[in-house]
């Protein structure tokens, strides 16, 4: 009976520490995030994440199909974000008006067989459609881009933004966190290191070859032949492909997504509440190489993009990584800004 008693004493502790660590964060400032295609397979995981964030004030949830059932699910979870979904077009403005952070998994996923390129078609209409609304309706936001293929989404929505005369590329982003996440993953487990302690970075853009982990710059450094750096290499790089695979037809990652696309928003969040020092990975407007749009490691700050890092020092293997990406990467992003500027 007496450890009973004690035993939901403990509990009650425990829930009311829960509360106070998730519930409530008066220190921190008003911030809303609008998650556009939150009804997906990213976009629930990404909401529910978002909703744990005790950075987060508002969490504005929009999609065509199937927002009520999401919103109204993860409203329930007693942390500090106070939801809201809105489910038809007509909803997009009062989804975006005053967000600091729109994130967009909006788009259709592939399928085995299929590139990243091969979802162009469809994504860069729904893409363009929703930036259109998010220069109108939150000019100032920061975007996060999930949306494939990246490469040219990116430079889609600059083109769209320019043209509405609202575009900053410092708050533009292509989330290339999932590349990063997953050559930590696979690094730490053949080096035999404690994941939580391995970073990597990735550069490039996100698909294929134009995805490129520095393994010669990871931390902590192992001492890992060239085959298998060069195997790590091509694990990255087909990452979302070994996922497609496996899904066989039902789609493309999206628990690590989520889990990823948390992560970089909570950077972004991090950065506008002037949190020094916050570094992530991120597809950008850039001048470190000849192209326009280059992923490279981001010091992230109140404005978005407060620095963007040089590439370092490579290894001949990623040298030539480098060099052989460029063709491929310079095309994608040529055809992005070619669709903006003819729809
Ligand atoms: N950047 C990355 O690393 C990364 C990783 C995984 C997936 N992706 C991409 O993310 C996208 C979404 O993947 P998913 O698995 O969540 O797909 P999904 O089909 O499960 O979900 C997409 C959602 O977008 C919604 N949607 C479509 N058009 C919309 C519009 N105009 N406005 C609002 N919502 C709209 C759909 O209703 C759906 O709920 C795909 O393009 C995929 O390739 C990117
Ligand atoms: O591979 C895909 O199509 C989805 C995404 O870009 C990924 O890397 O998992």
């Amino acid at each position: 009976m007496r450890s009973q008693i004690l035993r939901s004493v403990q509990s009650a502790a425990h829930k009311s520490n829960y509360t106070r660590n998730y519930a409530s964060s008066a220190a921190n400032p008003e911030r809303k995030v609008t998650i556009l295609g939150a009804a997906g397979g990213i976009g629930q995981s990404l909401s529910m994440l978002m909703k744990l964030n005790p950075l987060v004030s508002t969490l504005s949830l929009y999609d065509l199909a199937g927002t009520p059932g999401v919103a109204a699910d993860v409203s329930h979870i007693n942390t500090r974000a106070e939801v809201v979904g809105y489910a038809e077009d007509s909803q997009l403005g009062k989804a975006l008006e005053g967000s600091d952070v729109v994130i967009i998994p909006a788009g259709v996923p592939r399928k085995p067989g299929m590139t990243r390129d091969d979802l162009f078609n469809i994504n860069a209409g729904i893409v363009s459609n929703l930036c259109k609304s998010v220069a109108k309706y939150c000019p100032n936001a920061i975007v996060n881009m999930i949306s494939n293929p990246v490469n040219s989404t990116v430079p889609i929505a600059s083109e769209i933004f320019k043209k509405a005369g609202t575009y900053d590329p410092k708050k533009l982003f292509g989330v290339t966190t999932l590349d990063v996440v997953r050559a930590r993953t696979f690094y730490a487990t053949k080096a035999g290191l404690p994941v939580a302690e391995v970073n990597v970075p990735v550069v490039g853009g996100h698909a294929g070859i134009t995805i490129l982990p520095l393994f010669s710059q990871a931390y902590p450094q192992a001492n890992l032949s060239e085959d298998i750096i060069e195997a790590l290499t091509k694990r990255t790089q087909d990452g979302g492909t070994e996922v497609v695979l496996a899904k066989a037809g039902k789609g493309s990652a999206t628990l690590s997504m989520a889990y990823a696309g948390a992560l970089f928003a909570d950077a972004c969040l991090k950065g506008l509440n002037g949190v020094p020092d916050v570094v992530e990975c991120s597809y950008v407007a850039s001048t470190i190489t000849e192209l326009p749009f280059f992923a490279s490691k981001v010091r992230l700050g109140k404005d978005g993009v407060e620095e963007i890092f040089g590439l370092g020092p490579l290894s001949e293997f990623e040298q030539k990584g480098l060099d052989n990406l460029k063709a491929e990467l310079k095309s994608s992003i040529e055809k992005g800004i070619e669709f903006a500027n003819k729809n």
